[in-house]
């Protein structure tokens, strides 16, 4: 697994303002999507292209496209739908598939109660977007799913991880083969006895929407 953990100031400057107890809902939305365009810059550097042509207005220009078939967009809800929107304006060409889960609580695991991806993954460059990597449950699973669809390129972009769930993450996806990136613009301290990143920015599914009952 390639690690990839984005150092620029306008980065660490939102974090700061994310991780602020003050923060509000519709403050701390505007914050993730900004934040995702700045790491998307990065986490599409190996986005796949093609070389064309195109004509200005003077003469013919040598450029590339997007090539067939276009990358995968896949947030885990809830929170990482928070991130979906400033995604697809990097690349709206992209396609969106939907994975659901929730931790329990009480054992960390996680519960997938939604699931809509395509049947087919083979040769599809997958973006998984999630805030939060804590035990990193609900990114293994979700990394698991695109493997065993076919997917053979994923890249993970999360905004805080702790060091225990990259371990976790490797350990998933180091055996399978596959390239596998993962972008975060912050690792974290450790997670607490609950399962929640120290220093972090508590419960982003809550922060981003509401507190879920
Ligand atoms: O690495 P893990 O230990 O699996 O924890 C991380 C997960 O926890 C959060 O989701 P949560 O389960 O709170 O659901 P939500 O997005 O609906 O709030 C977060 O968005 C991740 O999906
Ligand atoms: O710190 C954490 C851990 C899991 N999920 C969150 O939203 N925050
Ligand atoms: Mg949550």
């Amino acid at each position: 697994m390639h690690l990839i953990d984005v150092d620029h100031p306008l980065v660490a400057h939102k974090v700061r303002l994310l991780r602020d107890i003050e923060t509000p809902s519709p403050l701390f939305r505007d914050l993730v999507a900004e934040l995702v365009t700045l790491l998307a810059y990065e986490a599409t550097r190996g986005v796949r292209v093609e070389e064309t042509e195109v004509q200005t207005p003077l003469a013919v220009a040598k450029a590339v496209r997007l090539l067939d078939p276009r990358p995968l967009v896949v947030p885990i809800l809830r929170a990482g739908l928070g991130m979906l929107d400033g995604m697809m304006s990097l690349m709206p060409a992209a396609e969106v598939g939907f994975v659901g889960m929730v931790r329990d609580e009480e054992t960390l695991q996680p519960f997938t109660y939604a699931e809509r991806l395509p049947q087919d993954l083979s040769g599809r460059q997958c973006y998984v977007l999630d805030p939060m990597l804590a035990t990193g449950g609900s990114l293994g699973g979700t990394v698991q799913f695109l493997v065993d669809r076919g997917a053979d390129d994923i890249t993970c972009i999360c905004l805080m991880a702790a060091p225990e769930g990259i371990e976790y993450l490797r350990t998933v996806v180091d055996p399978i083969g596959v390239p596998c990136t993962l972008v975060v613009a912050q690792i974290d301290d450790r997670l607490n006895e609950k399962g929640y990143i120290l220093p972090g920015l508590g419960d982003a599914g809550d922060r981003l929407y509401g507190l879920a009952q």
